[in-house]
């Protein structure tokens, strides 16, 4: 057995493991300092001077922001201490026809925010894949029903033709047309004469095709009834492939399996947003293709490098991490990232930092999109737990004959789908399964498939499996295997913020919560990481806290921090200066620079109190039942003013006030804190005592520069509205002066 060459390697990063190590260890010890310091300066002032004895309600605060702070520092530790990397040796694979086969999953839901051209160059990208075509199917979920959608996948079956047999002629590894023509020249291909005319064919057919689309695009989308999510519309499934029966002529490219599948939606029934779009396809393909791994994408993710389905094969072909291998995830990566990268978007400490992290302990969480799950995964429970009574598996999966006889075998040969009456029996039984009906008093949803709880199907998803005892593996190549789009201006990354957090607060107040339902189900260093995630949101309130709390207090001369110079002002600093060069460091080692942890960690504080804290707020409101869960799509396309500015690094701040208002208030009242704070010292003297809290106000202003700027300084579209700022004074206002009174009250 061994003498088979091994199909990848593991390696663990052991000395980024030490430090990491080495590191939670002694900030642990300052951390139990700190607390230390905080319930003896209340319970024991004896020294007045380095622990002075503040009213009740700020230290309690104070104190609460610190506990949570620390809380979450733990949870994030375990990332840290088994990262490893994995390279896959996709030459010593077995021979094609012994690959299994894969079909791809695309979701797209709105022919507006996600252009068809878009889509379809996910599409074909995905049918150019490296792996034999008649082991890969792509699926198509078009959420709109749009006409504009249908139209452009069946152009795009026509292009993809000439397209997949110049990939394959030129063994061209860049197989989404939209990235390959627009990266430099890929230079003269050697040995092939016909190189540059063929190049150049192939790039006015892409051209006519991209204006075909983009004028059915314009005509089509206003008139189109559907063409918007949520509208309802019956099922349709059309076999791309049907429509080209004839041109299997000779010396024709050999096509993979193209599937434009639109569900059903009716007004008063639940969707469930993608997860509902996944479950539908992966029925429906389960009838038709029903290969053994899935390829999930979301419509704006390209692929760039067509070997990552070999790549992904190399692990799940392993027979020794194969029986309990679910998942293969690949890093998100983006086409549009700039230099600096002001917002963040590339999400970088995730895939380079965390994802690695956990990897060494049993896989990456599930990202959705980019990554090759087993099908059986998602079938979990049904299969095992209630074997294969007929009664019990249509209380599990629903009625339909087909897709229950799909859980055991292959049914469909792509030849019957030739042939029309097989074609017609195919067809009307996937609208059965599209239909909007089917899932009732079934187990989709909540056992079965894309789980339906939470916005973020995949954390949610992904959880589940690993608390099943699935492992995963996280698989980053050099060279990105996807690109997709990221989002380039602030509003956008903030609003799709919200939606992951009030996800996450979803699972948190669930009976998935990971404190409770991980435990017992996984390693206590992979529920940890799980937890950190879903307790993210609640960042909002340390960072609210020490951004307001210690301000107020500056102003009313209440002294929250030791006096300098003192040891315990050199535990605080300690413990602020190591958290601030651990993560530089970290983000030097994953390949970042000075710049990129700038603008992470000030991301990080205006998410704080905008994504975390809005999507805290949205969770809590989804359960008590005051809201209804919704999924604001992001939009795919670029408006060019913004991203103009997001390339030259300079803030956007084009954004609706309640977006807004948080940060920039803080800023006004820090601006205040600190400017009177720092006159009174040299007027009246006290900076030892009042030291720790201007220097935090001073901190928060450096970080904040562009709000400050965008406030003050600017008086182009992207600035902050004068009508902003002044509702912000306003609230600030308000706030001083209840503060004031509170402190007052609570003092006497
Ligand atoms: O009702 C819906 C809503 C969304 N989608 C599709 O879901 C995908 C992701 O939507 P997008 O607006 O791009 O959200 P993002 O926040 O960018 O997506 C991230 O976050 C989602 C969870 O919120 C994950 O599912 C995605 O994989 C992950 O990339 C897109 O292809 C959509 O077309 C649907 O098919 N139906
Ligand atoms: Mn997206």
């Amino acid at each position: 057995m061994s003498s088979l060459p091994p199909l990848h390697q593991t390696r663990v990063h052991k000395l980024a493991a030490l430090i990491n190590i080495s590191h939670t260890f002694i900030h642990s010890i300052a951390l139990i300092f700190i607390i230390f310091y905080r319930l003896s300066s209340f319970f024991y002032p004896g020294n007045s001077k380095t622990a002075p004895k503040p009213p009740f309600l700020p230290w309690l605060l104070t104190f609460l922001s610190e506990l949570i702070l620390s809380c979450l520092w733990i949870l994030y530790q375990p990332y840290g201490w088994r990262p490893i990397s994995r390279t896959p040796f996709p030459e010593n694979l077995p021979e094609d026809d012994e690959l299994p086969g894969i079909d791809v999953l695309v979701c797209t839901a709105d022919p507006v925010k996600e252009p068809p051209l878009k889509v379809m160059n996910t599409v074909i990208s995905a049918m150019a894949l490296d792996y034999p075509p008649q082991k890969l199917s792509v699926y198509l979920s078009d959420d709109a029903g749009s006409s504009v959608t249908l139209h452009a996948i069946r152009e795009a079956w026509g292009f993809a033709k000439p397209w997949i047999g110049f990939c394959r002629r030129y063994g061209i590894k860049t197989r989404c047309p939209e990235l390959y023509f627009a990266a430099e020249d890929d230079g003269d291909k050697d040995g092939y004469d016909d190189f540059a005319k063929d190049r150049e064919s192939i790039k006015r057919k892409y051209d006519q095709f991209a204006e075909g689309l983009e004028k059915a695009r314009s005509a089509g989308v206003e008139k189109d009834n559907h063409a918007r999510l949520g509208q309802a519309h019956p099922p349709f499934v059309e076999i791309i492939h049907e429509y080209d029966v004839n041109s299997t002529a000779d010396g024709d490219v050999e096509m993979p399996l193209l599937v434009y599948v639109s569900r059903e939606k009716r007004i008063g029934y639940p969707h469930h947003f993608k997860a509902g779009a996944l479950n539908i396809l992966l029925r429906v393909s389960g009838i038709i293709s029903n290969s053994p791994y899935i390829l999930g994408l979301d419509c704006d993710m390209y692929l760039n490098d067509s070997t990552s389905a070999r790549e992904a094969m190399c692990f799940h072909l392993d027979q020794n991490i194969s029986p309990s291998l679910a998942f293969v995830q690949f890093p998100q990566r983006f086409h549009n990232i700039s230099n600096d990268d002001i917002y963040g978007a590339a999400l970088k400490p995730v895939f380079a930092l965390k994802w690695p992290g956990i990897d060494g302990l049993r896989g990456p969480m599930l990202s959705g999109t980019c990554y090759y799950m087993k099908r059986k995964a998602l079938y979990g429970n049904g299969l095992e737990v209630k074997g294969t009574d007929i009664h019990e598996l249509k209380l599990t999966f629903g009625t339909s004959n087909e897709f229950l006889k799909s859980l055991g075998k292959h049914i469909y040969q792509r030849k019957d789908l030739y042939n029309e009456k097989s074609l017609d029996t195919v067809i009307q039984e996937t609208k059965l399964l599209a239909s909007c009906l089917f899932e009732e008093n079934t187990q989709w949803g909540q056992q079965e498939g894309f789980l339906y709880l939470s916005v973020i199907e995949d954390y949610l998803t992904g959880f589940t499996l690993h608390c099943k005892g699935w492992r995963s593996a996280f698989c980053n190549p050099t060279k990105p295997a996807f690109l997709g789009t990221a989002t380039t201006n602030l509003s956008d990354t903030l609003v799709q913020g919200t939606r992951w957090n009030s996800g996450l607060l979803e699972v948190v107040l669930s009976r998935f919560c990971p404190l409770i339902y991980g435990p017992s189900r996984m390693s206590l260093l992979q529920t940890m990481c799980y937890q950190h995630l879903a307790f993210q949101p609640f960042y909002c309130l340390p960072v609210f806290i020490l951004a307001t709390i210690p301000q107020l207090c500056l102003l009313n001369h209440i002294q929250l921090y030791p006096e300098v110079p003192s040891p315990w002002f050199l535990l605080f600093s300690f413990i602020f200066l190591s958290s601030l060069l651990k993560y530089y460091m970290d983000i030097v080692f994953a390949g970042g620079t000075l710049k990129m942890w700038h603008n992470e960690w000030r991301m990080w504080m205006i998410k704080s109190v905008t994504s975390y804290f809005y999507g805290t707020l949205n969770g809590i409101w989804n359960w008590l039942g005051m809201k209804k869960a919704n999924f604001t799509l992001t939009t795919k396309v670029a408006n060019e003013e913004q991203f103009e500015r997001y390339l030259k690094g300079i803030f956007d701040f084009q954004a609706s006030s309640t977006i807004l208002c948080p940060m920039v208030s803080i800023v006004i009242l820090n601006l205040v804190s600190f400017t009177w704070g720092f006159a009174s010292v040299i007027v009246s003297g006290g900076w030892r005592q009042m030291f720790g809290q201007i220097i935090l106000s001073f901190y928060i202003l450096i970080m904040s520069y562009p709000i400050i700027e965008g406030m003050i300084l600017r008086s182009d579209n992207g600035r902050i509205q004068p009508s902003v700022t002044i509702l912000c004074i306003v609230v600030v206002m308000i706030y001083l002066s209840l503060g004031t009174f509170i402190l007052m009250y609570v003092k006497s």
